[in-house]
């Protein structure tokens, strides 16, 4: 059976998410900002994260998917375009992990192209051990070296998303 070993708590959680969503609200005063969530294990953090964000924006989604159980398979497929115009707004990247950083790589290159004045990055966390793609996060709750990370969002083969705290996963 896999072990769950405690991580991050569900208070410790509530208290970083609060902290970067009044940093973000500071430093987007008089933007346009528009948050993108990466489904799909953002959505538990984004829900948290745009309720600690007090100035008014818009949000949408995209999707990508990489894993098969705890590895990157290499292949980005997205799943989900953005549906909002992103022409010339500010955009925040919304993650729950940065691992090679290869999803969120793709990812800014494809809202590249579609010209926003400005992107951003935000991941729950920051993973550092399997690190290919470098990668400058603009903001970060929790900055780990290794692991695999469930709980909050994140998933094992599509379990554990559910689990209100962050473990790790000891196959
Ligand atoms: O930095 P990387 O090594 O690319 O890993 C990070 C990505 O992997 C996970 O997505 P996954 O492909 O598992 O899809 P999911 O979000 O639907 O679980 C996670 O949600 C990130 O998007
Ligand atoms: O540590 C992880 N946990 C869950 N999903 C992931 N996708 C990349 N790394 C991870």
């Amino acid at each position: 059976m896999p072990e769950l070993i405690p991580l991050i708590s569900q208070q410790e959680i509530k208290e970083k998410v609060r902290e970067v969503g009044q940093r973000i609200t500071l430093d987007y005063k008089g933007l346009d900002l528009v948050v993108v969530g990466v489904l799909k294990g953002s959505f538990v953090f984004l829900a948290d994260l745009v309720r600690q964000i007090t100035i008014e924006h818009e949000i949408d989604l995209v999707g990508a998917s990489s894993y098969e159980g705890t590895s990157s398979t290499g292949q980005i497929v997205f799943t989900k375009q953005p549906d909002l115009e992103l022409k010339g707004r500010d955009v925040l990247l919304v993650e729950d992990i940065v691992d090679t950083g290869q999803t969120l790589a793709r990812i800014i290159e494809s809202i590249q192209l579609l010209n926003p004045r400005s992107i951003k990055t935000c991941a729950l966390i920051d993973k550092n051990e399997r690190r290919e793609k470098q990668i400058n996060m603009d903001y970060s709750c929790f900055c780990l070296d290794e692991g695999f990370i469930v709980g909050y969002g994140l998933d094992y083969n599509e379990k554990y998303r559910n689990l209100p705290a962050i473990f790790d996963l000891k196959l």
